[in-house]
């Protein structure tokens, strides 16, 4: 048959059903796909809004970097359209919708949740890893639920390809600048960081390293001021976990391969 061409997708293919939610960009809408009744949540984002805030070249890298992710845990981004004013992300529905307000209702999570939740998180972020993806912003209000309970990565919007340098500078580093040497540092290891953050949270309901002031909150993350409260009650495992992740020295942070192996995830988390 004809080559596989790129549908292009206009809004006259779905009906819009109610609201999901409401971005700082736009809304969400939960919405079916006419001819396939394939349920998707539709995301409406304004193209002035885009171009005040010099975002559309993070939104086309999104697409692009989420064109090429298929994983359980990471929520897919089937396509795009635009049309006069807006431009819409055609997205994977998670019935059970966004993660914070289900930390919010409980408080914190048990053990087994929370382990449950940041081990399938280590599995996509291992494979996003592997395809040169790092999140950059693994928190509660990036995280929905499918309807099994199965956590997905969403919002890719501030992702990135990592490529080595050391490898596509036809093997010298020696001409970068600092600035530049420094960058190359940043790599997937700020994933872990934040995903020590997030089981955190999800233990204690708050994320460690909060003060009433952002400057007090950045000194505290340069210090790696790390305290664990006396409630909820929280394991000896967990701690020690938390505490091989959140580690100033990036080389240094667990890796993800080695979380999937560490005791409190191996009795807490359920099998996948
Ligand atoms: O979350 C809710 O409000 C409610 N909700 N409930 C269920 C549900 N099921 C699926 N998706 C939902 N929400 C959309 C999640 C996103 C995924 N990917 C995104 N990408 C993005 O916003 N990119 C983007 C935006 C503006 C600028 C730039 Cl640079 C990039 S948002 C759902």
């Amino acid at each position: 048959g004809a080559a596989a061409e790129i549908k292009r997708w206009t809004l006259n293919d779905f009906d819009i059903g109610k609201p999901l939610g409401r971005g700082k960009f736009g809304h969400v809408y939960l919405a079916r796909e006419k001819r396939s009744t394939h349920i998707v949540a539709l995301k409406v984002l304004f193209k002035s809004q885009l171009k005040q805030s010099q975002v559309e070249h993070q939104l086309r890298r999104e697409v692009e970097i989420q064109s090429h992710l298929r994983h359980p845990n990471i929520l897919r981004l089937y396509g795009y359209f635009y049309d006069q004013k807006r431009v819409y992300l055609i997205l994977e529905y998670a019935a059970k919708g966004e993660l914070y307000k289900e930390l919010q209702k409980c408080k914190y999570f048990s053990e087994r949740r929370a382990a449950t939740y940041v081990a399938s998180l280590a599995r996509a972020l291992i494979y996003c890893h592997g395809k040169h993806v790092i999140h950059r912003d693994i928190k509660p209000e990036n995280l929905l639920v499918g309807a099994e309970g199965e956590l997905k990565i969403a919002d890719f919007g501030w992702s990135v390809h990592t490529f080595n340098r050391r490898r596509t500078m036809c093997g010298t580093l020696d001409y970068l600048p600092p600035e530049m040497v420094e960058s190359v540092e940043h790599d997937a290891s700020v994933d872990i960081w934040s995903l020590g953050v997030l089981c955190y949270e999800f233990l204690y309901g708050v994320p460690p390293f909060e003060a009433k002031e952002h400057s007090d909150t950045y000194k505290r993350i340069l210090q790696v001021n790390l305290k664990f409260p006396s409630k909820p009650v929280v394991s000896s495992s967990a701690k020690d976990l938390i505490s091989q992740m959140l580690v100033k020295e990036t080389s240094q942070r667990l890796p993800l391969h080695k979380l999937l192996e560490h005791p409190w995830i191996v009795q807490n988390a359920e099998p996948s």
